[in-house]
């Protein structure tokens, strides 16, 4: 049984690929990998792999074979179909039967490298009218001026397309779950991704968290009393659910849940904001200290 950097030097493609790959594509006891490159020019061995994946879904590497282990070991305790040795291996994952992940040469790192950036998700998550969308928008806007290729997901306009299907009520963490996963793939194509979306519960915000590689999901907790978001009220919300004419609004009669521990927070100075460019700022010395503004 050898490691897998015994077998694919650290940092190398192969690697990276295999640490990146999708957790859901690992949540089994052992799996096997096949690269591929160009055409069918296999260019790295596959390997099998056996993999614990804990709570969080962050996975683990616990055994790695070789091709020649692989194929002297017949008892591999894999709870997937044995791989033909040039059938890729088919998992289920949700509802989801015979399915099969495809890499593809070109990853992260080679988009990174082509935007001289780091991909990552930056989630701004806080109430109605704290100013989520107003800093998404200067970041954004700032980002692009310097150079940096950024998107912006807001939940608001998620709903009008996408999400247009879910309620606030009982869909909530559907809401969450599918921006992350989409926030996910706008990252790992390279791009500056803004999530801005109320996302009131720390468990639905931890698991797209755990969607993405180590310390690249950039939470960030607009700070702002509630008072101050119901004086601004810009879209007459807070106003209609004093009426009684809206029910279950995040903040008054539904639980918003506070970050305990987040990247960055943007806070009131004596009932105060800063100023949009000031907010955008403080987001953009987190980025460049931590190095997603270089490939
Ligand atoms: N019940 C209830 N609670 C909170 N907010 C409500 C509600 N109903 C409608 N809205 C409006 O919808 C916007 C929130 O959408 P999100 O997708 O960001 O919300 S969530 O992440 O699913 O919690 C939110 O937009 P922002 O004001 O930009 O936060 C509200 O304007
Ligand atoms: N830093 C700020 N200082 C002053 N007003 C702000 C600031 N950020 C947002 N606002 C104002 O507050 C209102 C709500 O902002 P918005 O970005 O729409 O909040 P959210 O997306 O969280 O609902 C808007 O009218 C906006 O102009």
């Amino acid at each position: 049984m050898a490691t897998l950097e015994a077998i694919y030097p650290a940092g190398s493609a192969a690697s990276r690929s295999l640490r990146r790959a999708s957790p859901a594509h690992y949540r089994r006891t052992a799996v096997a990998v096949g690269f591929r490159r160009g055409s069918g020019t296999r260019s790295v061995r596959p390997i099998e792999a056996r993999v614990r994946v804990d709570a969080a879904g962050r996975r683990e590497f616990v055994e790695v074979k070789s091709e020649a282990e692989a194929e002297a070991d017949p008892d591999v305790d894999c709870d997937c179909e044995a791989p033909a040795k040039d059938h890729p291996v088919m998992s289920t994952v949700g509802k989801s039967t015979n399915i099969v992940w495809h890499n593809c040469p070109v990853g992260k790192v080679e988009r990174e490298n082509l935007l001289k950036q780091k991909g990552c998700v930056i989630w701004i998550t806080g109430l109605s009218g704290s100013g989520k969308s107003t800093l998404a928008c200067a970041l954004s806007r700032e980002l692009h001026s310097m150079g940096y290729l950024t998107f912006v997901l807001d939940g608001d306009n998620i709903r009008h397309g996408l999400n247009r299907d879910l309620s606030f009520q009982a869909d909530r963490a559907e809401n969450i779950r599918r921006i992350g996963e989409v926030a996910k793939l706008f990252a790992d194509a390279g791009i500056i991704c803004i999530a801005s979306l109320i996302s009131p519960y720390r468990r639905d915000r931890d698991a797209c968290r755990d969607m993405l590689p180590d310390s690249t999901f950039i939470e960030v907790f607009m700070d702002v009393p509630l008072q101050i978001c119901e004086s601004r009220d810009s879209k007459g919300l807070y106003k209609l659910v004093r009426a009684g004419k809206i029910k279950g609004f995040t903040g008054i009669d539904d639980p918003y849940e506070p970050p305990l521990k987040c990247e960055i927070v943007i806070q009131t100075k004596e009932g105060e904001c800063a100023s949009p460019t000031a907010m955008a700022e403080q987001v953009i010395s987190y980025l460049d200290l931590n190095g997603f503004l270089k490939a």
